[in-house]
């Protein structure tokens, strides 16, 4: 992370502790509720520059046996800390994201992730998760993140035709 940072500002529209933060998209592998095979995390706000969620670890999240796969958890992290540009301005989208992970997740347990801003410096938004079973004393995996806030708009332009929602998206564009 650089040494040079910009001031963290917390946006005054932003979900008040203890609320939902508002999905990434109704489709989104991590967050969105119509998502057909998603992890459907509701991510509420914290205090300050944080973000948690609480993930139900089913059998389909599967990797080694009867342990979450790998990249299940990647997802839940990325998905987790890409919540918090929202707090002090508009969304980022992952840049980096590297995962410690440091002991077995098992299927039936229920994942505790709870991320943080660390900083930021122009567009780019550092953060930090950790996720434990019940007892943050005891973590069961880290992560890290780069984020770098976008003009939704123009960042999916030439994409937004493929969303399972493009008819919903096409439509908002359209409003005045
Ligand atoms: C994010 C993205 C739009 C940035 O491109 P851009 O608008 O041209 O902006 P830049 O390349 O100048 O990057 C902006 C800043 O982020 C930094 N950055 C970009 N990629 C980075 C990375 N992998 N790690 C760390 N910093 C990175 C740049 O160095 C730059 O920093 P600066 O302010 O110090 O100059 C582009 O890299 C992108 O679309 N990436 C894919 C994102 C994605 O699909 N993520 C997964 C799903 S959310
Ligand atoms: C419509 C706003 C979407 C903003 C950012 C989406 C990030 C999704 C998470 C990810 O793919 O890592």
């Amino acid at each position: 992370m650089p040494d040079e940072l910009d001031e963290l500002v917390r946006h005054p529209k932003t979900s008040k502790p203890g609320e939902p933060m508002r999905s990434h998209n109704k489709s989104c592998f991590g967050c969105g509720v119509d998502s057909p095979r998603g992890l459907h995390l509701t991510v509420h706000a914290g205090e300050g520059f944080t973000v948690d969620a609480r993930m139900p670890v089913e059998q389909w999240m599967e990797g080694g046996p009867g342990v979450i796969h790998g990249g299940i958890l990647s997802s839940a992290f990325d998905d987790v800390m890409g919540m918090l540009p929202r707090l002090i301005g508009p969304p980022g989208v992952t840049v980096h994201l590297q995962v410690d992970f440091l002991a077995p997740i098992p299927v039936g347990k229920t994942l505790h992730i709870e991320a943080s801003i660390l900083g930021k410096q122009r567009r780019k938004i550092y953060a930090e998760a950790v996720a434990h079973l019940g007892d943050p004393d005891r973590p069961v995996a880290r992560a890290n993140g780069v984020f770098v806030t976008v003009d939704v708009r123009e960042h999916f332009a030439d994409h937004v035709e493929n969303s399972a929602k493009a008819q919903e998206y096409k439509d908002r564009m359209h409003r005045p």
